[in-house]
């Protein structure tokens, strides 16, 4: 089992490089935002705004989650700790510090700065994670710094698990990221809780998410920080599973912070358990599917099997069977042939209308629109006869 590449303690953790990202999700965590155990402050989200906006200034994008309405909420009504601790005065004070917490983003970034609530509902609802999915893309498209963090007021189990690094993989997978950095106040992930251990070591990289390294992680160890270690492995084990690499680092650190801008890590590497294409070619290949189909025409059915392109309404002739917005369906030919798998933009009477029309037309048919694509070609993969060897189209 070569899940660690095990440090000498007394050299402490050595940089290496970052894996190439065009696509990231920086999480920020209280203990940053709220680092001298008060309200927000600039100390560290500085450097961190900086990195971002060194990145996008390189053509990268950067997806933002964002902790920190609570400790902020708390500052504002200079609360004690323990007088906010239930769970609705918790969520007052999210709703409290939310507003401040966006406005601390926006003093630091020259780019305008979007506010994005979710909560995990949220994403476990096909439609709504669809279109949580579309605003996030047309927010990067706009060139905006969108800022993301869970809709406290309405998340019931998740302010008490305080989870946004879970949050954050789930963002990361949803806007298709390449890579998961997970800011905090501690530098690597140790080999055991390090406020509680002075002889913990620090791990520079982990090649697989084991029962063992998962043992390592504790709680948080202070009290603005939530989930501590046990969460951002959870994060990592997501991504991983979605094909993304996590990088745990201290945002404590200026030099640290700056070494990411020239792709140089010096924290903890959590590799991905396989590549995003195919972590997802195998989820569409091999999830169940709606129980109806799309059936196109010939000229569709060869475009999809050359590969990258998406599923057009002018390429369908019909649906057989009952699907909803955003399940996964299957392509067929005209004979029934399978010719691709895709999650469908629309649902099943909806693509019926559709069928033989053109995109512009959409909006005239229906009265609304979810894009030009009946299945977009990052949420497609070619299957059955029709793929040419080396060509299936993947996201
Ligand atoms: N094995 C471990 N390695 C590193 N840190 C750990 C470990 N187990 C627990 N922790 C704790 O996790 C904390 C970071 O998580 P947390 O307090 O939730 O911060 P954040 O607000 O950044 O999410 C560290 O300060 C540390 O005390
Ligand atoms: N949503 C909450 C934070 C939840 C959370 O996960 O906190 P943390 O462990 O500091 O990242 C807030 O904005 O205060």
């Amino acid at each position: 089992m070569a899940a660690i590449i095990p440090e000498n303690a007394h050299a402490g953790l050595p940089e290496q490089a970052l894996p190439r990202w065009r696509r990231a999700v920086l999480k920020v965590g209280s203990n940053l935002l709220a680092a001298d155990g008060g309200g927000l402050t600039l100390r560290y989200a500085d450097a961190l705004a900086g990195f971002i906006a060194a990145s996008q200034a390189d053509g990268r994008q950067v997806v933002l989650v964002s902790s920190g309405a609570v400790a902020a909420g708390r500052a504002l009504l200079r609360q004690h700790a323990a007088d906010g601790s239930g769970l609705a005065a918790r969520q007052a004070l999210a709703a409290l510090g939310q507003a401040p917490m966006i406005a601390l983003w926006q003093s630091l970034s020259a780019r305008p700065v979007a506010q994005v609530l979710l909560t995990h509902d949220d994403l476990r609802n096909r439609r709504r994670y669809l279109n949580a999915r579309a605003t996030l893309r047309e927010l990067l498209t706009l060139d905006v710094l969108p800022v993301v963090n869970e809709n406290d007021t309405v998340a019931v189990d998740e302010l008490k698990l305080g989870d946004n690094d879970n949050l954050a993989a789930i963002v990361a997978a949803l806007v298709d990221a390449d890579l998961l950095l997970i800011a905090s106040d501690v530098d690597a992930l140790y080999s055991a809780d390090p406020r509680r251990d002075p002889a913990a070591t620090p791990i520079g990289h982990v090649a697989a998410l084991t029962p063992q390294i998962l043992a390592m992680a504790g709680g948080s160890g202070s009290a603005g920080g939530t989930g501590g270690m046990r969460t951002k492995l959870e994060a990592a084990t997501k991504a991983a599973a979605a094909g993304i690499p996590t990088a745990l680092f201290s945002g404590r650190d200026a030099a640290t912070v700056q070494a990411l801008q020239h792709g140089r890590l010096h924290g903890t590497l959590i590799a991905a358990a396989s590549s995003r294409m195919q972590a997802r070619k195998y989820w569409l290949r091999h999830a169940p599917a709606a129980p109806g189909r799309i059936r196109v025409d010939a000229g569709a059915a060869s475009a999809l099997a050359g590969g990258r392109v998406s599923l057009l309404p002018g390429g369908v002739l019909g649906v057989d069977g009952e699907f909803h917005r955003g399940d996964l369906v299957e392509i067929v030919d005209a004979d029934g042939r399978p010719v691709a798998r895709g999650l469908s933009q629309y649902g099943a009477a909806e693509v019926r209308r559709l069928a033989g029309r053109h995109s512009r037309e959409i909006d005239g048919v229906l009265g609304y629109s979810y894009g030009a694509e009946v299945v977009h070609r990052d949420d497609l993969v070619t299957v059955g006869e029709h793929v040419i060897p080396g060509k299936e189209t993947t996201a």
